[in-house]
C-alpha cells in the first residue's frame, strides 16, 4: 500500500480534508468573524466579508497549467469546498464563488477558466473522502498536476503507511517552489492517469456530451436513494451549473422530462443564491423563496439545504400548499374536494375582482376588524354578490359563476376555493415572514394553477423567478397550458423569461421512461437516460389489488434493502389498511410513512408524490388516475417515480397506452 502513489494521494487528500474540517468547525465556534477575503477571487470586489462557513467537505480540486501570479499569488491549484480557507498555503473557495466555474466547467466567465489543466473530484462515504477521479481538461497536463502538500512520504515499500484520518499536516506551503519544479514534479503522476473530459461539443450520445466526472456521477445513480435529496455538488454537470449559477436579478424557465434534474437544480440555485460568497452582481434583492407542491417535498430538499444553505435566514422553504394554509389559517386536512371544479375556481380574473372588491372597501379608509377573517369574508362576500349595487362584472359568465359560490362558511371548507381565500388573505395582510422577497424559484411549475401565481406575484412584487417543470406532467386542465401563458401571468415579456431544456435522464432506467413515454404523444417521447440497465417494469394483473401491492413492495423492499419503495395509488386507504393488518405502523409525524421492524414503506397518492423518488415503486391501478385534456400526466408523474424499478399493479383495464406487457 505504502508504494501505491495513488493511495498515498488518497490519504494525503484525506488527511487536508480532515484539518480542512477542523478548521471549519474552530470557526463555527467563533463568536465573531475575525476573517476576511484574502483576494477578490472569493468577493470579487476584495471587501472583507463574513467568512463563509462550511461543514469542511471538499467537493474538488483544480490544478492551472501552470502557476499564477495574478489571482492565486504564483500557485497552481486550488481546492473547491464548502467554506473559504487556505489550507497550508492552498486555497479552498467556496463552491458558489465564481472562480467555481473552473472546476464545474460551466461556460467561461472566470478568466482563470482558460488557464485549467486537470480537475480533480472526490468521492465520499460515510463522511470522509473515498476516492478522487481527475479529468484532463487539456491535451498535454503537467506530470503532477496537483501539488503534494505533504512531500514526506516514503517510497520505500517498507516504510509505514500514511494514516488516513486525522493526520495534522505541515503547516509549512510543501511546494515553495513553483509546481512542476518540485521533486515530486519530475516523477509520474501520482494519482492514476487523468481521463480527458468529455468535450462538451463532441461527438457521442446527447445523454453523455459534456459530462464531467461520470464514472462518479454513475455510481451515484445506481445507489441505492434516502427519502431525501442530498448535495450532488461533486457531480454537477455543466449545463445544471450554468443555470444554478445565473445572477439572482434574471428570470428563466427550465423545462425537462421526469427526472432531469430540476428539483436538483432549483435546491442548488436557492443554495447559490443566498450563499454570502457570491459576487454582489449576482445576488438578489432580497430573500430567496423556495417553493414546491408539497410538505414531502420540503422534507425532500430540507437535507440538502441544511448543508449547502446552513444557518441562513434569507431563504424561505416552503411548499405551496403550506404558503395558501398560511395565508387562509386553515390547514389541509381540514379542506375537500378537489383543487378546481372549473378553470373559474383558479383563474387570475377571479383575483382581479377579488382586488377590486378590497379597493372599494378601503377606498374610504380601511374599516375596524376584530379579526382578520371577518376582513377576509367581507371581501370574498362583497365578491359573492359581485359587488351589490355596483358590479365588479358584468359579464354573464361571471355573473352567474359569482352568484353560485357559497357562503363564506362553507367556501372555507372548499378545496377549490382557498387559492381566492389565500388571494385575499394576502391582500388584506401580507404575511410579515414574505415580505422582502427578491427571488421565487418554483418547482413544479406547471401544477401552479393561474390565481395561485397571482399569490405568488403579490409575495415576490418586483423580484425575479426561477421556474422548473414539465408541462407533460401537469395534473389539471386548469393550470397554465404554455410557459408563454406563465410569463403573462407574472407580467414578464416572453424575452426576459429564456427557456432552458434539460435533456439528460438521471433517475430512471431506460426501460423505465421507455414504459412511461407511452402515455406521452409521440413527438414528446424523448429518451435520454443516463441508466441504460434496468429491469423491465413489470404489470401485474389482480382481483385483489391491496395485497397485492403490499406483496410487491415488499419483494421491492427484499431487493433494495437499502433504499426506499413507495406505493402510489389514487385512493390509498384499502392499502393503509391492508398494511396495518398485517402489523405495519403509520408515523405520526408523516402518515404517508409505514414502518414494520427496520422497514420503511411510503404510501402516498400522486399529488403528493410530484417531485419526489424512490428506488422501487408499485402504481396501484393507472385506470383511476385522472387524465386531464387527454393527457395522463398525473399517472405519468408515478410511473416516473422509481430510479430502478417499476410495478404496476391493476385490476381494471389499463390505460390503451400502455397495453402490451403483462404477467
Ligand atoms: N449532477 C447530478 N449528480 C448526481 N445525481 C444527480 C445529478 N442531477 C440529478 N441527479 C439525481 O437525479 C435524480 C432526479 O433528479 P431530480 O429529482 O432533480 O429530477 P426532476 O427533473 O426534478 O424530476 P421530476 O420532474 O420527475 O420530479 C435525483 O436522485 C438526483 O439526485
Amino acid at each position: 500500500m505504502a508504494s501505491d502513489p495513488h493511495a498515498q494521494e488518497l490519504a494525503d487528500e484525506r488527511a487536508a480534508e480532515n484539518q480542512y474540517k477542523e478548521a471549519m468547525d474552530r470557526r463555527a465556534r467563533m463568536p465573531i468573524p475575525t476573517q476576511g477575503a484574502r483576494n477578490t477571487l472569493w468577493t470579487g470586489t476584495g471587501q472583507v466579508k463574513l467568512p463563509v462557513g462550511g461543514f469542511g467537505q471538499f467537493v474538488g480540486r483544480v490544478a492551472l497549467v501552470g502557476p499564477d501570479p495574478e489571482h492565486l499569488d504564483g500557485r497552481s491549484d486550488f481546492y473547491i469546498g464548502d467554506g473559504h480557507y487556505e489550507l497550508d498555503g492552498v486555497e479552498v473557495f467556496h463552491w458558489s464563488a465564481r472562480v467555481a466555474c473552473t472546476f464545474f466547467r460551466g461556460s467561461t466567465h472566470h478568466p482563470l477558466c482558460e488557464r485549467v489543466a486537470v480537475i480533480r473530484t472526490y468521492a465520499h462515504r460515510n463522511g470522509g473522502i473515498s476516492e478522487f477521479y481527475d479529468e484532463a481538461i487539456v491535451d498535454d497536463p503537467p506530470g503532477v498536476p496537483f501539488r503534494r502538500r505533504v512531500l514526506s512520504i516514503p517510497a520505500a515499500p517498507t516504510r509505514a503507511v500514511l494514516p488516513t484520518t486525522g493526520r495534522s499536516l505541515s503547516t509549512k506551503p510543501a511546494a515553495q517552489s513553483a509546481p512542476g519544479k518540485s521533486d515530486a514534479a519530475k516523477t509520474q503522476p501520482l494519482g492514476p492517469e487523468p481521463v480527458k473530459a468529455a468535450s462538451a461539443k463532441g461527438p457521442g450520445s446527447p445523454e453523455k456530451d459534456g459530462l464531467r466526472a461520470a464514472d462518479l456521477l454513475h455510481a451515484r445513480l445506481a445507489a441505492p436513494r434516502s427519502d431525501q435529496l442530498a448535495s450532488v455538488l461533486s457531480t454537477l454537470q455543466p449545463d445544471q451549473y450554468e443555470v444554478v449559477a445565473a445572477p439572482g436579478r434574471t428570470n428563466c424557465i427550465i423545462e425537462g422530462q421526469p427526472g432531469t434534474g430540476k428539483t436538483i437544480i432549483a435546491a442548488h440555485r436557492a443554495a447559490f443564491l443566498v450563499s454570502p460568497a457570491i459576487e454582489d452582481q449576482d445576488k438578489p434583492e432580497g430573500k430567496v423563496m423556495l417553493v414546491g407542491p408539497s410538505r414531502q417535498y420540503s422534507h425532500h430538499v430540507a437535507h440538502l439545504l441544511e448543508r449547502l444553505a446552513p444557518a441562513t435566514r434569507d431563504l424561505i422553504v416552503v411548499s405551496l400548499q403550506e404558503l395558501l394554509e398560511q395565508l387562509t389559517g386553515r390547514s389541509e386536512n381540514r379542506v375537500w374536494g378537489p383543487p378546481s371544479y372549473s378553470w373559474q375556481d383558479v383563474s387570475q380574473e377571479l383575483a382581479d375582482f377579488a382586488f377590486k372588491a378590497w379597493r372599494r372597501i378601503t377606498s374610504a379608509g380601511r374599516p375596524k376588524y376584530a379579526k382578520l377573517r371577518d376582513a377576509v369574508e367581507h371581501v370574498y362576500e362583497t365578491l359573492r354578490v359581485n359587488g351589490g349595487d355596483r358590479p365588479l362584472t358584468t359579464e354573464h359568465e361571471w355573473r352567474e359563476y359569482l352568484r353560485r359560490l357559497p357562503r363564506f362558511r362553507d367556501a372555507q371548507d372548499d378545496r377549490s376555493l382557498q387559492p381566492l381565500l389565500a388571494y385575499i388573505g394576502g391582500q388584506v395582510q401580507p404575511l410579515r415572514a414574505l415580505q422582502g422577497i427578491g427571488h421565487v424559484i418554483v418547482d413544479e411549475a406547471q401544477d401552479v394553477h393561474p390565481l395561485e401565481w397571482a399569490v405568488l406575484t403579490e409575495i415576490n412584487a418586483g423580484g425575479y423567478w426561477t421556474l422548473l417543470g414539465d408541462l407533460n406532467q401537469r395534473r389539471s386542465d386548469h393550470t397554465e397550458g404554455s410557459w408563454k401563458n406563465v410569463a403573462a401571468a407574472l407580467a414578464i415579456e416572453d424575452e426576459d423569461l429564456p427557456l432552458v431544456r434539460l435533456q439528460r435522464g438521471y433517475r430512471s432506467t431506460r426501460p423505465i421512461i421507455q414504459f412511461a413515454n407511452k402515455l406521452l404523444p409521440k413527438t414528446e417521447r424523448e429518451l435520454a437516460s443516463l441508466q441504460n440497465e434496468g429491469p423491465e417494469p413489470l404489470v401485474v394483473t389482480t382481483k385483489t389489488l391491496s395485497p397485492e401491492a403490499v406483496a410487491q413492495a415488499s419483494g421491492l423492499l427484499d431487493r433494495h434493502p437499502h433504499g426506499t419503495v413507495a406505493i402510489i395509488d389514487t385512493d390509498p386507504e384499502p392499502t393503509r389498511e391492508e398494511l396495518r393488518a398485517r402489523g405495519w405502523i403509520a408515523d405520526r409525524a408523516d402518515v404517508t410513512r409505514w414502518r414494520r421492524d427496520s422497514r420503511m414503506l411510503t404510501v402516498i397518492d400522486p399529488d403528493h408524490a410530484r417531485g419526489l423518488e424512490f428506488d422501487g415503486v408499485v402504481v396501484v391501478e393507472p385506470w383511476a388516475f385522472p387524465p386531464n385534456l387527454g393527457r395522463q400526466g398525473q399517472l405519468y408523474t408515478a410511473l416516473t417515480r422509481p430510479n430502478r424499478e417499476l410495478v404496476i399493479v391493476h385490476q381494471k383495464p389499463l390505460p390503451e397506452e400502455l397495453r402490451g406487457r403483462r404477467r
